[in-house]
Parts: structure tokens; C-alpha cells; sequence
């Protein structure tokens, strides 16, 4: 699977495996890697009058350096500049020996119009923000605006975490080796990219996974093979029962966008738990979906026994009091077999913002039902404060560690999805539209999350299911989109995944 994203750790392991195994060695896989940069070019580029090519310190720069050396054995006009000679002995140097381009220094760089540059100054071994020199070479580049291809990653770019170290280029393309990172595809760094181009330098998928790589780019193929299809012999309890708990009278939209989803994404039963003073209103919107009163823990205690929901959702539209934490507690207290997973979603976890001694306590008990927390990044700070705050820490980081904490599936919301487990998988979603960014699709997510785990889905895969089906939903359907039109639209996506 080449899925995985690797850090610039891992890659950098994933490179010593490899020279370590043979028969290729550190240049070799330089001039590979070079050696695909400038073809790229060449197909691409055909007419371009000039390259500049910009080398920095390191390999990034030892790259470079290879694809100038090709470049110019193609008759191509290229100019070299430098932020310094690199360390000797290292590739980097040696492929700076084998160029026949003299470098100049990066304060000469002047790009014109007609002219292409190639960004190799800094890519995985990026370390601190850029100095004034390199930041003047951007913002001269950006000024002509002129095509920039990166090398590994736009210099600027962490590859970690996809935050911009002061400034950084904005590549057309992005060229980069045997998987993408992390820094790809979460944002800024992802807005920065271009198109993301990876080409296979001869480092096998055994050596990736030796780097025990456990972080993925969301996609279909790895989780399609546990998307859930109906047994011929399925009668609707079978398939899998959600119940979605509603706000009061004047908020019980939220719940039924949940439902809805839920119905769609191929629950068998969905029924929506209301407050006596909400079941006119709920009665008058719901057809199929199964209303039932639940006022109280008992009330909710008396469905769980008669009809056994495989999963509850609770949060959209039930306001953030601090009861409505407590009736979560509650909730996750009394389940004990008698329900298999909450999905905690919008007021459920701002609810339990105030009571987060207690929830943690709570997770930790054997008999807690599996979890999955959807919270958006204002939700996440009102939960995980303290790794909201961590700046060290990545987007991704941050819901893993909010994923280990809670004991649960963290599904942290944004234009760059990430989706953690708390035994450390963790999935960053690519197909997210701004079409989502409409009031209420958070709400049919959840519903989406709890029909998958209803069907035995395993909750990671779920969870990325969902995340991915929620954004194809709202890019088939178009511009124009509001919350209730996706249920709907899941149809022809879920139809395409359960063939
Ligand atoms: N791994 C692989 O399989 C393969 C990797 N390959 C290539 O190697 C690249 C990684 O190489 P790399 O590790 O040498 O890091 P790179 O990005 O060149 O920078 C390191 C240098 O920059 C310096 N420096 C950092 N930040 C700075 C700043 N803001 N301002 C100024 N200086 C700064 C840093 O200094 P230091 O932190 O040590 O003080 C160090 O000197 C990778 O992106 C890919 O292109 C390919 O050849 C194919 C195989
Ligand atoms: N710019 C964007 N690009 C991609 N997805 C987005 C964007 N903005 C919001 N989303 C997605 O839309 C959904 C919004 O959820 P949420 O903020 O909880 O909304 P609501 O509370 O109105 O239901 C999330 O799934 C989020 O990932
Ligand atoms: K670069």
C-alpha cells in the first residue's frame, strides 16, 4: 500500500535501510531522485528559455545540483545559485563536483519571465525559519511569478507539519520520493504545493514499513475492503441501529441531519431520542426515522434495553450546559454492553469541556463503550486545552495525542481532516471540499460515523470511511450545497463503495 506518509524521520530511515541493504548508495539515490526532477522538466517544460536552479546546503540542495548537471547535458539554458558550498564529503558534494554549472550566489538570482525555477534550498532537513536571504529569493520569485517546481517540499515548508517556517515558496509542482509527508498534505504547507508529484526512487514498500510508518493519506483502497454490504438474509435490526439523540424544540434540526445520514449510509434503523417538548416538532419532519421519547436516563436506559441500538450519537443540537457533559458521563457509565459505541460530537464535547477530569477517569473504565469524538478545532481546544496549546506539535500529532488520551477514534475536523486512533494510526484526509463548510454537515458526519459502526465496521476504518464519503458526497453534489441536501447525496457513494 503506498499510502503512508513518512516523516522526515522516517524517510530519513527508510534511506539509511536502503544504502544499508544495497546495491545503491547515498549519491545513487541522489541522482534517482534528480534524475526524475529533471525529466519532469524536460516533459513539461519544453520550451522553457532558462532554469534557475536554487541549491541549498544540504541534500535538498544535492539534488538540485544532479538536476542541473542533466539539465544542462540537454542543451538547456540553466542558471545555479547557492547558498554555499556543501559540507565536504557528503553527496550533496559530490554531486555539486559532478555539475559543470558554476554556482553563483543566491543574491544574484534575478528571475525573468520565460524562466522556470527549481526550489531545492531546503526539504526534509528544514530546521528553523528562512534567513533574509532566501526569503528576498521568494518574494523576488513570487513577484515575477514565474513557475516554481520544489524538490522534495517548497523550501519553507515543514514537512512535519505543513506550517511555514517565515516564508516559503509557491510551487507549481512538487516533486518528492517514495511517499508523501505529512507537511503535503495538511495546511498551509498543502495550499503550497501545487501538484504533488511522487516518484519511486527505488525504496521498497518492505523498507517503508520497516520504518514502522503508522500514518496514512485517506483513501478508499485500504478501508474498502471492510465497507459494509447487507447480508441477503438482513432484517433492518441486523443492519445496524442508530439512535441519535435531539436538542429541544427550537434545535432539533442538528439531530435529524444525523439521523438522515445515518439512514443513508445504510443503518437499518435509525430512531431519534427527543424531549417530550420536541416531539411535535420531530413528528412533523420525520417519516422513516423512528421518534421516540427520552427525557430522562431511565427513559434512555428503557430504549436501550427493548430495542439494543448498536450506536448512539449525541451532541448536535443539545446546547453546551454542563448537564448535557453530565448526561454523557452518564451515558458512558451505564453502557456496559448495553450499547457498543457513542459518537461525541458539537455540544456533547463543549458540554464535557466542563467536566474533563471526569471524562478522562471515565474512559479509562474496562467496561467504557468505544468512542468517537468529531470535534472541530474550537471543540478540540475545549477538550484537549493543553494539546491545543502545544505549538511542537502537529495537527496531526495533536489528535493523536488527543486519541491516546481519550482512549477513543479522534476525528479532528477541517479543510485537513485528521483522523486518529488511540493505538497511534492515524489518516490525514485529501478529497475535503469548501462546499462542506456549511452549517450542519458536521452533524450528518457524525450520522455517517455511527451508521458505519453500526455495521460492524472497525471504528478507525470507519471513521476515515466517513470522513471520505462526507467530502465525496459534497463534491458530487456541487456548488450550491447546504447540510440537507448530503444524506442524499451519500447515495450514489455509498453505492459505488459497496459494489
Ligand atoms: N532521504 C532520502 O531518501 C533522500 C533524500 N533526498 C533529499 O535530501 C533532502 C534532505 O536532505 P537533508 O537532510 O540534508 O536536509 P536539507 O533539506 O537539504 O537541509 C539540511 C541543511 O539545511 C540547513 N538548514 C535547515 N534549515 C535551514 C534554514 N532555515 N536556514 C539555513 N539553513 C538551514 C541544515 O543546517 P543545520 O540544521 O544542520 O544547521 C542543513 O545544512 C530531501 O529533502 C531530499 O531532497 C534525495 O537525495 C533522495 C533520497
Ligand atoms: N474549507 C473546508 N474544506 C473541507 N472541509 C471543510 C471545510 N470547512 C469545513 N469542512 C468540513 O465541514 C464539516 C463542518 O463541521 P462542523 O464545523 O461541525 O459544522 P456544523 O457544526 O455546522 O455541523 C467538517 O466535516 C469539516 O471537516
Ligand atoms: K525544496
Amino acid at each position: 500500500m503506498a499510502f503512508e506518509l513518512l516523516t522526515p524521520g522516517e524517510m530519513a530511515e527508510a534511506d539509511r535501510l536502503t544504502i544499508a541493504v544495497g546495491p545503491v548508495d547515498g549519491i545513487g539515490l541522489m541522482r534517482r531522485a534528480g534524475g526524475a526532477i529533471a525529466d519532469l522538466v524536460l516533459a513539461r517544460y519544453p520550451g522553457a528559455r532558462t532554469v534557475h536552479v536554487l541549491c541549498g546546503p544540504g541534500n535538498n540542495g544535492g539534488d538540485g545540483y544532479v538536476v542541473a548537471r542533466l539539465l544542462a547535458e540537454n542543451g538547456v539554458a540553466v542558471g545555479l545559485f547557492a547558498t554555499g558550498a556543501p559540507r565536504e564529503g557528503s553527496d550533496a558534494a559530490l554531486a555539486a563536483a559532478e555539475c559543470p554549472v558554476a554556482a553563483a550566489p543566491l543574491a544574484a538570482f534575478a528571475p525573468e519571465a520565460g524562466s522556470i525555477v527549481i526550489d531545492a534550498l531546503f526539504g526534509a532537513g528544514l530546521s528553523k525559519p528562512l534567513g533574509s536571504e532566501i526569503v528576498q529569493a521568494i518574494a523576488r520569485t513570487a513577484a515575477v511569478g514565474v513557475p516554481v517546481i520544489a524538490v522534495d517540499l517548497p523550501s519553507g515548508v515543514s514537512g512535519v507539519s505543513g506550517d511555514i517556517l517565515g516564508s516559503a515558496f509557491q510551487a507549481t509542482l512538487t516533486v518528492t520520493f517514495a511517499r508523501k509527508k505529512p507537511g503535503h498534505l495538511l495546511f498551509p504547507g498543502r495550499a503550497l504545493c501545487g501538484e504533488i508529484v511522487v516518484v519511486d526512487i527505488g525504496i521498497t514498500d518492505a523498507t517503508i514499513a520497516a520504518t514502522g510508518a503508522r500514518c496514512f493519506e485517506n483513501d478508499p483502497a485500504w478501508w474498502r475492503p471492510h465497507f459494509p454490504s447487507p447480508a441477503n438474509d438482513a432484517h433492518k435490526y441486523s443492519r445496524g441501529h442508530v439512535g441519535v439523540f435531539s436538542g429541544g424544540p427550537s434545535a432539533t434540526g442538528a439531530a435529524r441531519l444525523s439521523a438522515m445520514a445515518a439512514a443513508r449510509a445504510g443503518a437499518g434503523a435509525v430512531t431519534v431520542l427527543s424531549p417530550g417538548a420536541a416531539l411535535a416538532a420531530n413528528a412533523a419532519h420525520l417519516t422513516s426515522i423512528i421518534l421516540r421519547r427520552s427525557d430522562t436516563l431511565q427513559d434512555t436506559l428503557a430504549f436501550l434495553g427493548a430495542r439494543k441500538p448498536e450506536v448512539l450519537v449525541y451532541g448536535p443540537g443539545l446546547g453546551p450546559e454542563p448537564e448535557v457533559g453530565r448526561f454523557a458521563l452518564e451515558l458512558m457509565s451505564v453502557a456496559d454492553g448495553r450499547f457498543g459505541a457513542l459518537v461525541l460530537d458539537a455540544d456533547g464535547i463543549t458540554s464535557l469541556s466542563h467536566r474533563r477530569a471526569a471524562f478522562f477517569e471515565a474512559r479509562k473504565r474496562p467496561n467504557a463503550p468505544a468512542l468517537v469524538l468529531t470535534p472541530h478545532h474550537g471543540e478540540f481546544g475545549r477538550l484537549f486545552p493543553e494539546i491545543a496549546a502545544d505549538a511542537s506539535l502537529s495537527k496531526l500529532e495533536q489528535a493523536r495525542a488527543a486519541a491516546r488520551r481519550a482512549h477513543a477514534i479522534v476525528i479532528y475536523k477541517g479543510p485537513d481532516t485528521v483522523i486518529a486512533a488511540p493505538d497511534g494510526r492515524a489518516a490525514v484526509n485529501t478529497n475535503g471540499t469548501p462546499l462542506l463548510a456549511t452549517a450542519g454537515s458536521g452533524d450528518v458526519l457524525s450520522g455517517i460515523v455511527a451508521a458505519l459502526l453500526a455495521q460492524r465496521m472497525p471504528a478507525f476504518e470507519a471513521a476515515c470511511a466517513a470522513v471520505w464519503m462526507h467530502a465525496e458526497a459534497a463534491r458530487r453534489f456541487g456548488p450550491g450545497l447546504i447540510a440537507e441536501d448530503l444524506p442524499l447525496a451519500l447515495r450514489e457513494v455509498v453505492a459505488e463503495l459497496g459494489r
